[in-house]
């Protein structure tokens, strides 16, 4: 493991990642890979979750897609050094924020999107120029194989690596020290990742879960937010990690979502849910077993039926569901959604207050200052108003979690900015030493005072208009060659004088 990691770590050195012509290749060859070989990934998709090619085409793969053409528009502008404000001691100087990157990104992948939550924060690590180690989850073993089989068909093969493996691989590989780790998964391994990176003093982004609430409220269309809801509870068997998690509403509509999401389901996946090509499975026998326990003592309002030889769940139902139980104390991941009756929006907003910060919240409503109230009044990784799932797809939007359901963010510029270091540079002349004198000591109350002048009061173009022309003056002078020396320094000395004056005589 070690060697690996000095392997990708040597190939980091050696340059060859940082030029923006080659980090547009690798995205480029990486583009060139999910269109040459979509269909061995899309099978490896279907072999894990028992996933429909246009399922997981529509679910990972336009996703990669979209992230890595935007990428391509967008890098050569996010590359460039930018200017910042200067202020009077230094406005002679270049002063800038260059994005350098970060070093070996350590990417750990989760296996419920296996495709997409670990090659979507490739793409940012490649765009900001990065050598990145990929460790896709093990219990989606298909399509950790196809990405370690196709990546160095396509990618620089000692700046791109993928390791599979499970837990004592992944232990072994936290070992190491990387530059920045960004791990999508559940929470407790969440603090095993922080952990293992705080012993090298590592960066970490957590893109982890939690319960995301639902809150409907009275005034709205229940048949298209019964519609929207069913739509993003049962996508993938309801192993998304921004699923709505669970509903909170007035008790008198409790019986009208459960018939609406009923008939959605009928539509949907058709009276046989089993037979449906867009109907997944779940992962594995420990997590099918987890989640039929969530069920013990529950009113099942429809659902409930399961298979464990194909580790079938059905689109589930639960009313009146006391928050102390189960189901209400831990991520279900799965396809069932609890309705918890709360008397109105107040108590609603002290229920997911109460609790640990959700990855996403979701409030459905006719009424904008309702949603607006909500979104004032408690915290969630993200939020989409009247619909669920939908902020994930915008990649101008950072996609997180805070407290316990994650920490940084990532898609498109975010992603960017989460594996780039924001270099501040300030290049001084080695010229114009009179003004440095002012900080050198000894120092006095007249140093001081020059001291405040420069460094409190900004140089602002449009506010000190003024401030502007003379500098432009003193361009001028500078500009007379036979004088140069002189008028500058005497322009600059007269300016600073009367500025300072004029200050000065504001502050009394
Ligand atoms: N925020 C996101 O984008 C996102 C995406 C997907 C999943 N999730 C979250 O992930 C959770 C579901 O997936 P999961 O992680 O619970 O699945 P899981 O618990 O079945 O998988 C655990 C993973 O952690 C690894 N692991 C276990 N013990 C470890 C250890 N001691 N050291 C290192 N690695 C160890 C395993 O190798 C395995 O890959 C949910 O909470 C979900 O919300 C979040
Ligand atoms: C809107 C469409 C067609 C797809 C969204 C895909 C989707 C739900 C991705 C979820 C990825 C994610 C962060 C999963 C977390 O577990």
């Amino acid at each position: 493991m070690e060697r690996e990691v000095q392997r990708v770590r040597q190939a980091f050195l050696s340059g060859r990642s940082r030029s923006l012509r080659f980090r547009l290749q690798q995205l480029e060859a990486l583009r060139r890979m999910v269109q040459e070989r979509e269909k061995d990934i899309l099978a490896a998709i279907a072999a894990d979750l028992c996933k429909s090619e246009f399922n997981a085409y529509s679910q990972e793969v336009i996703t990669v897609l979209g992230e890595i053409d935007f990428m391509l528009e967008n890098l050569p502008e996010w590359v460039t050094a930018k200017p910042v404000k200067k202020n009077l001691l230094t406005m002679l100087d270049e002063a800038y924020i260059q994005p350098q990157p970060l070093g070996v990104v350590l990417i750990i992948g989760a296996w419920n999107y296996p495709f997409v939550l670990s090659i979507q924060p490739l793409i940012g690590a490649i765009a900001a120029g990065n050598a990145v180690i990929i460790k896709p989850s093990e219990l989606s073993e298909n399509t950790a194989k196809i990405v370690a089989k196709l990546l160095p068909q396509y990618l620089d093969q000692d700046l791109y690596i993928v390791i599979n493996g499970g837990v004592e691989e992944t232990t072994e590989l936290l070992k190491q020290r990387f530059d920045h780790v960004f791990y999508t998964g559940n929470t407790a391994v969440g603090k095993i990742v922080m952990e293992a990176a705080a012993k090298h003093l590592t960066p970490v982004t957590l893109e982890l879960g939690g319960k995301s609430p639902c809150y409907i409220d009275k005034d709205c269309d229940l048949d298209i937010v019964c519609r929207r809801i069913t739509w993003g509870k049962y996508m993938n068997c309801g192993q998304t990690c921004i699923a709505p998690d669970y509903i909170l509403c007035e008790a008198s509509l409790q019986s009208q979502i459960v018939w609406k999401i009923k008939e959605t389901v009928k539509e949907f996946y058709g009276e046989n849910i089993k037979e449906s090509p867009d109907y997944e499975r779940i992962i594995n026998l420990r997590h099918f077993k987890r989640i039929l326990s969530l069920l013990e003592g529950q009113k099942i309002a429809f659902g409930g039926e399961t298979d464990e030889a194909t580790r079938y769940i059905a689109p589930t139902v639960l009313t009146d569901v006391d928050p102390k139980t189960k189901v209400m104390q831990e991520e279900i991941f799965g396809p069932i959604l609890p309705i918890v009756p709360v008397k109105n929006v107040d108590e609603a907003i002290d229920f997911i207050n109460e609790r640990e910060k959700p990855l996403a919240l979701y409030v459905f409503s006719h009424n904008h200052k309702l949603i607006k109230r909500m979104i004032a009044e408690t915290s969630s990784g993200g939020v989409t108003g009247n619909d669920v799932i939908m902020h994930f797809t915008l990649n101008s939007l950072p996609f997180g979690g805070v407290g316990s359901s994650g920490m940084g963010a990532y898609h498109g510029k975010h992603s960017f900015d989460t594996f780039s270091h924001q270099r501040p540079c300030l290049l001084k002349s080695l010229k114009r030493e009179g003004a440095n004198k002012l900080r050198y000591p000894p120092n006095s109350q007249s140093k001081v005072d020059w001291g405040k002048f420069f460094l409190l009061k900004r140089f602002n173009k449009e506010k000190y208009g003024l401030l502007l022309l003379t500098f432009l003056g003193i361009v001028a002078a500078v500009l007379v060659k036979k004088y140069q020396a002189v008028l500058r320094r005497k322009a600059l000395l007269i300016f600073l004088v009367v500025h300072r004056l004029r200050w000065s005589s504001k502050q009394r």
